[in-house]
């Protein structure tokens, strides 16, 4: 299940079965916000129309220390959560009943961290009053939430005891019956009709979840607190906070490059060459960057040109810093200020990322090369205050970072135009461009105040290129060079792949069993589901293994503070849904697990490609479950070909074809002259101080 944030367009997952007739409630509570500001909570409900609550329950958070991420001592589970309420204000939702499954902690002290996950208890359904659960003493939860008809929100600083309390049995899925649930922040009316929520499988697929959803028109999801962001990394830090490169770093210019378009500029052979800044040289320097990689080489002089680019290379293999260094050497010849027209920002720049935790990545990576400079970054995304972010916006800005949901609504109050922008970036450029998020791409280049193309330079890069989306990324383009390092969509050949056939019943015991031999191992663990992922954080943490969560459902204060324990190792293991695939940049990730597989071999690719990076080794294991990967093998397995890897014999007669590259995109889609690609072919090797 896809849990990609911040797309005002990407769909809403409807789970829920709709109830008919439900009950209408005049007005409610429903998450209560930490800080209360109009402006916040306006801004959380302005999006476009479309889709409605994702589900009624408005359920009770059972956090009673609001300024705390502490789910540990008696009341800190939460509660069964319900489903988001059907918005405030004129929002309306009809919603489903609420997330049943809820988790508290039965023994906090075992929990050292403050994402701590605890004990399972599973609540029947959460928002939607009163869900019988599997195994547990799930009357309580009706009688604490539903019975009141003002309960349905939930006083979520209040009487949390009546939400997460109760109930210590564990259980397996609760089975959440919603009945209308109330939709509403703090100051709305909402209404709400209920629909069923899902009972959970008996056969340990832990918690049911209620109904998702209604088709309320409530604007966008009421937000759950307002959290203002935390800037941890000091900008003297930002040089010490990525990944050294490894062993096989100068391996990288075995890679064969192809690039395609008309009068390329020719690569540079080292970051001096390039005629950077001094300024920016130093910063390059500081950063411990001694050579340029392939892509860098490649496209850097050609944006320096002036060119339109769409830059394909693999995973870790400093896509980053291929874009950031020409634009911010342009920012610094020019010498010019940001530009503030009134109460509009004009950035110069404007990077588009999928999701936020790479929004943070590539604006502390800006930062770090525009260092001590007059370059301002600032950053911008969902799940934050507004007024804060806007603040920073409005103060001025050279760069600005964001993702696609807060961007637009920027542009649409009027704090950000494109009036004077010179550089449109897609990172992750087909996930931008795909179906979820293509709509929000069409609006910012379509936006009144947006430069011409020809005007602007417009750049996208990613590790996977998949040739439709190459055509569509095409209309955007102006006369644009093609870069391919490698086959486009290959994993890194420093990424050791191993397959193995788990059935989903064993796959439990298997990942216990392989994190503990793995000896603390700093591992990334992908799941399918936010469910799951919850669920299985819970169990590591039962099994004595440091285990934290990053997926959609979680506030993002959370999201963060859990990236920032893996990071520091405070937890060894990240369990993490498709929301962490991409881009992520973590030093020392030895392993990846997909403990699920996910549905396309691009994400396989992405997921992968979180260890491996700039040279060094990296494992990623799957778990293959024939009943429901069986589509995914020869993709796969031409994946293990590419990188040189051996093919498990029942992987590849599962069906595996080996074929062109073509399928991922490895070529320039125009054809013809622009086709016709020069091939710079390896470039040679300096001489290895190590093989391996
Ligand atoms: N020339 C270089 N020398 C040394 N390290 C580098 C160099 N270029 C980039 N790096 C480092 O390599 C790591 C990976 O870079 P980056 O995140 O840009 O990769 P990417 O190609 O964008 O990967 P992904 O496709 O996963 O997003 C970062 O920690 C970055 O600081």
């Amino acid at each position: 299940m896809d849990d990609w944030d911040d797309g005002a367009a990407a769909p809403t997952q409807s789970i829920g079965v709709r109830a008919e007739g439900g009950k209408k409630f005049s007005s409610g509570r429903g998450f209560k916000a930490v800080e209360s500001n109009d402006d916040d909570w306006g801004t959380s409900n302005s999006g476009d129309t479309g889709f409605g609550g994702s589900g009624g329950g408005g359920g009770g958070w059972n956090n009673d220390d609001q300024s705390s991420d502490n789910f540990r001592s008696n009341n800190r589970g939460r509660g069964g959560r319900g489903g988001r309420g059907g918005g405030r204000g004129e929002g309306r939702g009809r919603g489903g009943g609420g997330r049943g499954g809820g988790f508290r902690d039965r023994d906090g002290d075992r929990n050292g961290n403050e994402n701590g996950y605890g004990g399972r208890s599973n609540g029947g359904g959460g928002g939607g009053g009163w869900g019988d659960s599997g195994g547990s003493k799930s009357n309580e939860w009706g009688d604490s939430g539903g019975q009141s008809n003002d309960g349905w929100g939930g006083d979520s600083g209040g009487k949390s005891d009546s939400w997460g309390g109760g109930n210590d049995d564990e259980g397996s899925g609760g089975r959440g019956r919603g009945r209308g649930g109330r939709g509403g922040g703090d100051r709305g009316r909402g209404r709400g009709r209920g629909g069923g929520g899902f009972r959970g499988d008996r056969d340990g697929e832990d918690g049911g979840f209620g109904g998702g959803g209604g088709d309320g028109e409530n604007k966008e999801e009421v937000k759950r607190e307002i959290y203002v962001p935390v800037e941890r990394t000091a900008d003297e830090d930002l040089f010490t906070s990525t990944i050294s490169s490894g062993i096989n770093f100068i391996k990288l210019d075995d890679i064969e490059v192809n690039v395609s378009g008309e009068d390329v500029p020719p690569p540079m052979m080292s970051f001096e060459a390039a005629g950077l800044r001094p300024h920016l040289l130093e910063n390059v320097k500081k950063s411990g960057y001694l050579k340029p990689t392939p892509i860098q080489k490649y496209a850097v002089p050609i944006i320096m040109g002036g060119r339109d680019l769409m830059g394909c290379a693999q995973t870790g293999s400093g896509k980053t810093a291929a874009f950031l260094l020409p634009m911010i050497n342009k920012l610094l010849s020019s010498q010019e200020g940001p530009v503030v027209d009134g109460s509009t920002s004009q950035p110069r720049v404007v990077i588009v990322s999928p999701t936020r935790e790479l929004a943070i990545q590539i604006y502390e990576q800006a930062k770090k090369f525009a260092y001590n400079s007059i370059v301002k970054t600032v950053v911008a995304y969902g799940g934050t205050s507004v007024s804060y972010q806007k603040n920073h916006v409005l103060a001025g800005c050279h760069i600005l970072v964001a993702t696609p949901g807060r961007l637009l609504d920027f542009v649409k109050r009027g704090h950000v135009s494109f009036a004077s922008l010179q550089y449109f970036v897609l990172d992750e450029a087909d996930r931008m461009l795909d179906m979820g998020f293509l709509p929000n791409v069409e609006q910012m280049l379509g936006d009144a105040s947006m430069t011409a193309t020809g005007e602007r330079q417009t750049l996208m890069f990613s590790a996977t290129f998949p040739e439709q989306i190459q055509h569509l990324a095409g209309k955007f383009l102006h006369n644009y060079v093609f870069i391919c390092v490698g086959i486009v969509g290959s994993a890194s050949t420093d990424v050791e792949q191993v397959v193995f056939q788990v059935s989903k019943f064993d796959k439990r015991e298997k990942l216990i069993s392989m994190l503990k031999e793995g000896n603390k191992e700093r591992t990334v663990v992908f799941v399918e589901t936010k469910r799951n992922a919850d669920f299985l954080a819970t169990l590591l943490s039962e099994n004595d293994i440091k285990t934290t969560s990053i997926h959609g459902d979680r506030l993002q204060r959370e999201r963060e503070q859990a990236l920032w324990d893996f990071k520091k190792g405070i937890c060894n293991i990240l369990v993490a849904t498709g929301v962490a695939a991409r881009g992520l940049d973590i030093e020392g990730i030895q392993h990846v697990i997909n403990y699920d597989l996910p549905n396309s071999i691009d994400e396989y690719v992405h997921r992968i490609g979180r260890t491996g990076r700039v040279g060094n080794r990296g494992k990623a294991t799957s778990f293959f479950d024939s009943a429901h990967d069986s589509n995914l093998a020869p993709e796969i397995s031409k994946i293990l070909k590419q990188a040189g890897q051996e093919v498990p014999e029942w992987l590849s007669s599962g069906g595996f074809s080996a074929g062109g590259s073509d399928s991922f995109g490895g070529r320039d889609i125009r054809g013809g002259d622009f086709g016709r690609a020069q091939n710079f072919g390896a470039q040679p090797a300096e001489q290895e101080e190590e093989q391996w």
